[in-house]
């Protein structure tokens, strides 16, 4: 590997793979649970804009919410209607499941009127089969909390609130151990993925730093062990803000499509624009085409807002963040003498330009002695803590153990 700084140009990597990368990642994947094991559903990925609901919705025993500040995170565990035991209809509220289907849907915060409107529907369709144990409702994230009261009156049904860092490591625990195909690696030349295998010692310690409106960084040291152990508010928030001001996108996704587009250097001072056209500083490792300064040319090129193109802008500020975070969480780690870190929180949204810039920032600073993971649920993993902190105590859901 070559020892320049991370902030590769994007037109290097195969527009082909990165492409095959985003297909195979679209999200989220349903998972399947019952008490043999758990695995992942593969079938299109569903968004707010077309949630499917159950056929059957009657089925839905549990709901849990994670509302962030930029995200709300639902996920939804329907009852499989085909066992013979479930699909009785003496079904009553001590009948154990054989397995089920978890769901995952998101909102935007400020429309949480539509998710918890989702949450109503789905309850409601359930309390109509008046024999059966009324939905739980798990929530976490700070939302549990500004939420709460408005939750249960209008939803009328118990709200139980669980601590949003637990339920993080509580649902990366399990996805890294139980659930296949989930975690992977890049390949920080090619973009390709590497599929991990269940890690069922978990690899302790490791961190996890979760990317969402803000960053949370989290060291790991055995089976629901963390500590937090650092934090950003340079995150997710801070390129879905500046960019609705920089550029005409109006969404988070439109924002991607723009960054694959641009071309950084149109902003970014790059060590050849100090140094001279090819000639690097190569004494101290830094290449020509390395990002000496995030958004350095603006103010020498005396030009306005609408005279640079907004792809080169937002590929710019995405590069700006993510290498940001990939040096926070270096530093982090080496401190904390931790080698393998997992990355989580929508931000990432299996975009191959994000996880390249975090696998090439870990992988330079840590001269290759540390790993980049990424998981195929990264923004859901507070969500899925949530259900299982409670599915486990109430012994009703077949969530198989972590062996
Ligand atoms: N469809 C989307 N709309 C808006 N932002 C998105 C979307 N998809 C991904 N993002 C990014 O994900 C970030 C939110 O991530 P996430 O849901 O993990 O955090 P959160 O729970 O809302 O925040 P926090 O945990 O800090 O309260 C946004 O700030 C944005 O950068
Ligand atoms: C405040 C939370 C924990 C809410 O999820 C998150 O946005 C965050 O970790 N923000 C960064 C705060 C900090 O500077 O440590």
């Amino acid at each position: 590997m070559d020892t320049h700084k991370p902030g590769l140009r994007h037109s290097q990597i195969s527009e082909e793979i990165i492409e095959q990368v985003e297909r195979q990642l679209a999200e989220p994947p349903s998972l399947w649970l019952n008490l043999t094991g758990a695995q992942i559903l593969e079938e299109e990925g569903q968004d707010t804009k077309d949630i499917v609901l159950p056929n059957n919705r009657s089925q839905v025993t549990h709901i849990a919410v994670d509302i962030g500040g930029s995200l709300a995170k639902i996920l939804y565990y329907v009852r499989d209607t085909t066992s013979p035991s479930s699909s009785s209809s003496e079904i009553n509220e001590k009948e154990t499941d054989h397995g089920g289907r978890l769901s995952f849907a998101k909102f935007e915060t400020s429309k949480i009127d539509d998710c918890i409107n989702l949450m109503r529907q789905l309850i409601q369709d359930h309390a109509r089969e008046s024999r059966r144990k009324p939905v739980t409702v798990m929530a976490t994230g700070g939302g549990a909390y500004k939420f709460y009261d408005r939750m249960s009156k209008e939803l009328n049904v118990e709200v139980i609130r669980e601590d949003e860092m637990e339920c993080l490591i509580t649902g990366l625990d399990y996805l890294v151990s139980c659930i296949p195909g989930e975690v992977f690696m890049l390949n920080p030349e090619t973009c390709e993925m590497t599929f991990q295998e269940q890690f069922h010692d978990g690899k302790y310690p490791h961190m996890l730093v979760n990317i969402g409106s803000g960053v949370s960084i989290l060291k790991v040291t055995g089976p629901s062990k963390f500590e937090r152990i650092g934090g950003s508010s340079l995150g997710g928030g801070t390129l879905w803000g500046l960019l609705s001001l920089l550029t005409h996108a109006s969404s988070f996704d439109e924002m991607l499509e723009l960054s694959k587009k641009g071309d950084n250097a149109a902003v970014d001072m790059l060590v050849g624009d100090i140094y001279g056209e090819n000639i690097g500083y190569e004494r101290i490792g830094l290449k020509d085409s390395t990002i000496a300064s995030s958004f350095g040319k603006v103010f020498r090129e005396n030009k306005k807002l609408d005279e640079f193109l907004p792809e080169d802008i937002a590929r710019s500020l995405l590069l700006a963040i993510s290498n940001n975070i990939g040096q926070i969480a270096y530093l982090h780690a080496q401190k904390h003498n931790v080698k393998n870190i997992y990355f989580g929180g929508s931000f990432i949204r299996n975009h191959v330009q994000t996880m390249h810039t975090l696998t090439y920032a870990i992988q330079f600073w840590s001269n290759q002695t540390m790993n980049a993971y990424f998981l195929r649920h990264e923004g859901y993993l507070g969500v899925f803590g949530a259900f299982l902190k409670y599915a486990r105590t109430e012994n009703n859901v077949p969530v198989p153990p972590i062996s």
